[in-house]
């Protein structure tokens, strides 16, 4: 069944709407049941809870991955009619090793058709946005994980998009490099009208990040609660000490156990 539509253009600056989204998978499993969600246009917001309760499941259905059993997955006109419009980072960076940096960030320009010229200098560009436009002539081999991390984001920004899905994005990398990509990731988001969609299993990474938590409880997979972090962007060190993130830590993690 194919349930992703458009939302009117008119829609109060809606990104995505979800409305009753059941996933059962052909094994019987029912991943997903009952799920209601809006994401406005420039927010970033995290999906948390136990593993299995459907993160990644609902993540793919809204990037048009994979389709709902039932429900409806709105986007905004325009965002994902047009692939470019809705890019997607892994937990894995999934580069091409045998392609320099430069040539694997501007692979969905050439994917699309982009003559060379312009795909070089939109890659170069996305990589400035992630710090690492010195490495364009390397390749993934020559690079830290936190870096090859970088590289995928610049090949998930070089199309522009308007929504960015990320599933896990910084699970595999030690807690500083994590850190570093947590700042560098919302002075891009921040310097963007991006929508970001965050799966993690770190309670902590998503107060850190995002304007909304969703967390998630497991079999069948649902909403248990939606949490707003109000604390004003930028973010700093300070915050991730403060009563308020504790106390949005401690709520989050109560309401998932
Ligand atoms: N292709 C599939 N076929 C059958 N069942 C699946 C498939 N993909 C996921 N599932 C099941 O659906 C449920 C939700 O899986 P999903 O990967 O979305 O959860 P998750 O919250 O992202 O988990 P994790 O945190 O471990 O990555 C789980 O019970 C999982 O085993």
């Amino acid at each position: 069944m194919n349930t992703t539509a458009y939302l009117e253009t008119t829609a109060e600056a809606e990104a995505i709407r979800i409305h009753d989204v059941v996933k059962q998978y052909e094994n019987g499993t029912l991943a997903l049941s009952g799920i209601h969600l809006s994401i406005r246009e420039g927010e970033f917001v995290s999906l948390v809870g136990p593993s299995g309760c459907g993160k990644s499941t609902l993540l793919r259905i809204m990037a048009g991955l994979d389709q709902a059993t039932s429900g409806q997955v709105q986007l905004q006109a325009g965002s994902a009619a047009n692939k470019e419009q809705a890019s997607f980072v892994f937990q894995e960076a999934n580069l091409m090793p045998w392609r320099t940096v430069l040539a694997n960030v501007a692979l969905p320009l050439e994917i699309n058709g982009v003559p060379s010229e312009e795909r070089k200098a939109r890659a170069m560009a996305s990589l400035e946005k992630v710090g690492l436009a010195g490495y364009a002539n390397s390749y993934p081999r020559q690079l830290s994980g936190g870096m090859k991390m970088r590289v995928s984001i610049a090949r998930a920004l070089v199309s522009e998009p308007k929504l960015l899905f990320m599933d896990e994005p910084f699970g595999a990398l030690d807690e500083m490099t994590r850190h570093r990509l947590h700042e560098e990731l919302l002075s891009i988001w921040s310097q963007s009208k991006l929508t970001i969609v965050f799966v993690t299993h770190s309670v902590f990474e998503a107060v850190y990040l995002s304007g909304r938590v969703v967390a998630m409880e497991a079999h069948p997979g649902r909403i248990k609660q939606v949490v707003p972090i109000e604390e004003a962007y930028p973010r700093t060190n300070a915050f991730m000490t403060s009563p308020v993130f504790g106390e949005k830590v401690r709520l989050i993690t109560n309401t998932l156990s």
